[in-house]
């Protein structure tokens, strides 16, 4: 099955969930011209890295968020990963990725399970505590958020449970582009899957962001990159190909977890 994907690589303004709404529903309506299958989000794209202020941005469950992917769904008839965003829970404020099916229907979340310190994340985020495990038109995918593309044990936790394609969202700082890239090339490859990452575009008072959207096929293959300016990188992803690279070198029969 094929899926058009586009990777809404915006631009975030610092702590201001009200205009973050309008562009992304600005960028939502011109991505729309290409009839994306599954539109993408970046990471915390309501409110940016002001962490000091999530107490008063922060979305009791996420409601907002919820009901804003559930509206655009329907309207645009795309699926969408919606980036994540900071979710108030009895457990603290975590940073929370939404996904939402064309029909409307909340398909899949999953909030950060690794909290980047440099960051400053573990001083005002709660840490998740599951997999973002999730099915769309009967295919398996997984959502990771941008520090967890560092733990490959987590990424293959979830190929294990024979995901298709990884969607990364992130904000990822350009200091460490080359990470970036490399590590998403090496989390496909080893994976044999596709990967798409929509990172954000832009600064904040801390921080200059790398955009450089990717997708990836299960070779390593990046099919398309974003440049470091706000854009829409939209591409074609055939999931054939993860059947035939996997065929091919067979490397989840040929595993000795026995020995790991
Ligand atoms: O791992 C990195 O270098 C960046 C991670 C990051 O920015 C994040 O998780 O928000």
């Amino acid at each position: 099955m094929k899926f058009k994907i586009a990777c809404l690589q915006m631009d975030i303004a610092f702590g201001d969930p009200a205009n973050n709404y309008k562009h992304a529903a600005k960028l939502m309506e011109q991505a729309n011209a290409q009839k994306p299958d599954i539109t993408v989000l970046p990471e915390l794209w309501t409110t940016g890295y002001d962490l000091d202020n999530l107490k008063t941005t922060a979305e009791a469950g996420a409601q907002t968020a919820k009901a804003f992917f559930k509206d655009a769904a329907v309207k645009y008839n795309s699926h969408f990963i919606g980036g994540s965003v900071a979710n108030k829970t009895e457990s603290g404020i975590e940073n929370t990725l939404l996904v939402f099916d064309k029909n409307g229907d909340q398909a899949g979340t999953y909030s950060k399970l690794h909290l980047f310190k440099l960051m400053d994340e573990h001083l005002h985020l709660a840490a998740g505590k599951g997999k973002g495990l999730f099915s769309l038109d009967d295919h398996k995918f997984a959502g990771l958020i941008c520090y967890d593309i560092r733990f490959p044990e987590w990424v293959r936790a979830h190929a294990l449970d024979d995901v298709e394609a990884m969607f990364v969202v992130a904000e990822w700082p350009i200091q460490r582009m080359e990470h970036w890239r490399a590590l998403l090339i090496a989390r496909a490859i080893e994976n044999q899957c596709f990967v798409v990452a929509c990172n954000r575009a832009g600064s904040d008072p801390n921080n200059t962001f790398a955009g450089h959207s990717m997708v990836i096929n299960p070779w390593g293959e990046v099919i398309a990159e974003a440049g470091e300016g706000e854009e829409i990188l939209t591409a074609e992803i055939d999931l054939v190909e993860v059947t035939e690279a996997r065929s091919r070198i067979p490397i989840f029969t040929d595993r000795r977890p026995e020995f790991y």
